[in-house]
C-alpha cells in the first residue's frame, strides 16, 4: 500500500476511491479500521470512519487507530479526506483530527484544499464557493449537523486548531508546483504550519498535488487526490492493471436520510416520476411508529425501485431537532436505516442505494460490509461498489448527483463491463 487514506464518513470515502481508481490506483475502501492486513495488490487504502459529527476526542482516537493501521501497511503517505464543503463545527472535527495526524507523523506543513471544481466547489482567497454562491449562501448553512455557517476557511479552521492558519494563494498555485511548495514552507516558517490552499480548477489540483508530493501528510476533498496517483506512477510504483466491475441484477432499493439540497431535488424528482416511494416522519420514528419493518415491508412489496426517505426541508428538521435535540433525532434515524437495509437485505435486495453520507455509514455498518471494491463512476464524486458475492451499492454524498440520480444508479449498478 502506497497511499493511506483517512476518511470522515463512508459516502466522502467511496469519492475518493472514485477518483483514485479513476487516476489508475488499486483502491479498496475498508469500514472502520480493519484487524486484518490489506491485499498485497491495493495501492491505496482509504479507511472510512464515521467521524465526522461525532465528539472530536473519539474521532482523533479513531483516526490514529487507522493511521497506525495504515502505517503497518507500509503506506508512504497519509491523506485525510473530509468534505468538499469543509463539514465541520467550531469544535471540529478537522481541525483536532489534523493536528493529532500531524503530530503523530511528524508534519510540520500541512495543506487543506477541499475543492472540487467538478462538483463546483473552488476556493479562491481562501473562500469556499459551491457554483456561485460562498458556502454560508449555499444551503449548507442549513446542515443538520455541521450548518456552515462561514466561507471563510482560514477563520473556520482556525476555530478548531490551536495552530495559526496560512493561505496558499491561487496567483502562487498558478506559478506551479514548485511555487506552490515554496509558499506552503514560507507560510510553515512563518509560525503559520495549517494552510489553506486555493484551488479553482483541477489544473490547480494537480499542481498542488506534485508540489505535496513529499510531504507526509495531506488533507482535503477528494480533489486533491486528483494528481496523487502520478507522483507514484512516476517512480514506477504503481500496478497497470485495470480493475474489473461486475454488476448485479435483482431487486433494487434506495434509502434517503439526506437532507441536503441536491438530494431533496433527486427526492422531488424520483416522487414526481411515479416511482414507488415512501416519505418516512421523523416525529413517528422517534415516538416508534414507523419501525424498519413497516419500511421494509412496504419497499419489498414494491414493483421497479422504491425509495424509503426522510429527506426533510431545513424548517422541519429544525422542528423535530428543537423538540428532541439533533443528536438524538440522527442517532434514531440511523438505526431506522440501519435496521431497514438489514431487512432489505435479508429480503433479497441485491442493489442499494444509499443517500447521505450518516445515513450511509449507519447503512454500511449496519450491514456488517468490511470491504468495499470501487466500481465504475455513476455521477462524479459516486462511484458504483461491490460488497461482496451478492450486493452492490451506492452511497451518494448529500450533495452530489444529478436529478436523475436513483434512477441512473439502479442502472449502472447492474450494468457489467
Ligand atoms: N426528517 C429529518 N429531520 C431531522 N433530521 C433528519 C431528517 N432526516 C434525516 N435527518 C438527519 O440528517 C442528517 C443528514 O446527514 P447525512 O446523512 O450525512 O446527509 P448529507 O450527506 O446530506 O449531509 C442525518 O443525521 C439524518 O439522520
Ligand atoms: O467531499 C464531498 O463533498 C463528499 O465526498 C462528502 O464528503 C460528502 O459528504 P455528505 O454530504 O455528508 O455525504
Amino acid at each position: 500500500m502506497l497511499l493511506g487514506c483517512i476518511g470522515d464518513d463512508f459516502t466522502g470515502s467511496s469519492d475518493l476511491g472514485n477518483t483514485l481508481v479513476k487516476a489508475g490506483m488499486r483502491t479498496v475502501q475498508y469500514s472502520g479500521t480493519p484487524t486484518h492486513p490489506a491485499d498485497p495488490s491495493v495501492e491505496a487504502g482509504i479507511v472510512a470512519l464515521k467521524s465526522r459529527s461525532i465528539p472530536a476526542s473519539e474521532a482523533v482516537r479513531q483516526s490514529l487507530q487507522a493511521l497506525d493501521w495504515l502505517r503497518d501497511q507500509g503506506c508512504r503517505q497519509i491523506l485525510f479526506k473530509y468534505c468538499s464543503t469543509f463539514d465541520s463545527t467550531p469544535a471540529g472535527n478537522i481541525g483536532p483530527v489534523s493536528e493529532a495526524l500531524a503530530d503523530a507523523l511528524g508534519a510540520d506543513r500541512v495543506i487543506f484544499c477541499p475543492a472540487f471544481p467538478g462538483t463546483g466547489r473552488t476556493i479562491y482567497q481562501g473562500h469556499l464557493f459551491v457554483a456561485d454562491r460562498l458556502l454560508s449562501d449555499s444551503g449548507m448553512e442549513h446542515h443538520p449537523l455541521t450548518p456552515m455557517t462561514d466561507p471563510d476557511l482560514r477563520r473556520w479552521l482556525g476555530l478548531q486548531t490551536v495552530r495559526a492558519v496560512g493561505h496558499l494563494p491561487a496567483a502562487a498555485v498558478w506559478q506551479g508546483s514548485d511555487a506552490a511548495l515554496a509558499r506552503l514552507e514560507a507560510e510553515a516558517e512563518a509560525g503559520r504550519p495549517f494552510v489553506i490552499a486555493d484551488a479553482i480548477r483541477d489544473q490547480d489540483l494537480l499542481t498542488l498535488g506534485r508540489a505535496v508530493a513529499n510531504l507526509p501528510l495531506i488533507t482535503g476533498g477528494s480533489g486533491i487526490a486528483l494528481g496523487l496517483p502520478d507522483n507514484f506512477r512516476t517512480q514506477g510504483l504503481l500496478n497497470l492493471a485495470t480493475p474489473s466491475w461486475r454488476g448485479e441484477a435483482g431487486p433494487v432499493a434506495a434509502l434517503s436520510g439526506s437532507c441536503s439540497r441536491a438530494t431533496r431535488a433527486q427526492v422531488a424528482h424520483h416522487v414526481a416520476s411515479g416511482a414507488p416511494a415512501l416519505e418516512i416522519d421523523a416525529e413517528a420514528v422517534l415516538a416508534g411508529r414507523t419501525t424498519a419493518e413497516d419500511a421494509a415491508t412496504w419497499a419489498l412489496a414494491q414493483p421497479g425501485l422504491p425509495l424509503v426517505y426522510s429527506s426533510a426541508d431545513p424548517e422541519a428538521v429544525r422542528q423535530v431537532q428543537d423538540r428532541h435535540g439533533a443528536t438524538e433525532v440522527a442517532t434514531r434515524l440511523d438505526a431506522f436505516f440501519a435496521a431497514t437495509a438489514r431487512l432489505l437485505v435479508a429480503g433479497g435486495v441485491t442493489r442499494l442505494i444509499t443517500a447521505g453520507g450518516e445515513t450511509s455509514g449507519a447503512v454500511v455498518e449496519g450491514l456488517e460490509l468490511s470491504t468495499l471494491e470501487i466500481g465504475p463512476e455513476i455521477d462524479p464524486g459516486v462511484p458504483a461498489m461491490r460488497a461482496g458475492e451478492r450486493l452492490v451499492l451506492a452511497l451518494k454524498s448529500g450533495n452530489f448527483g444529478a436529478e436523475n440520480f436513483f434512477a441512473k444508479a439502479a442502472v449502472m449498478l447492474e450494468a457489467g463491463t
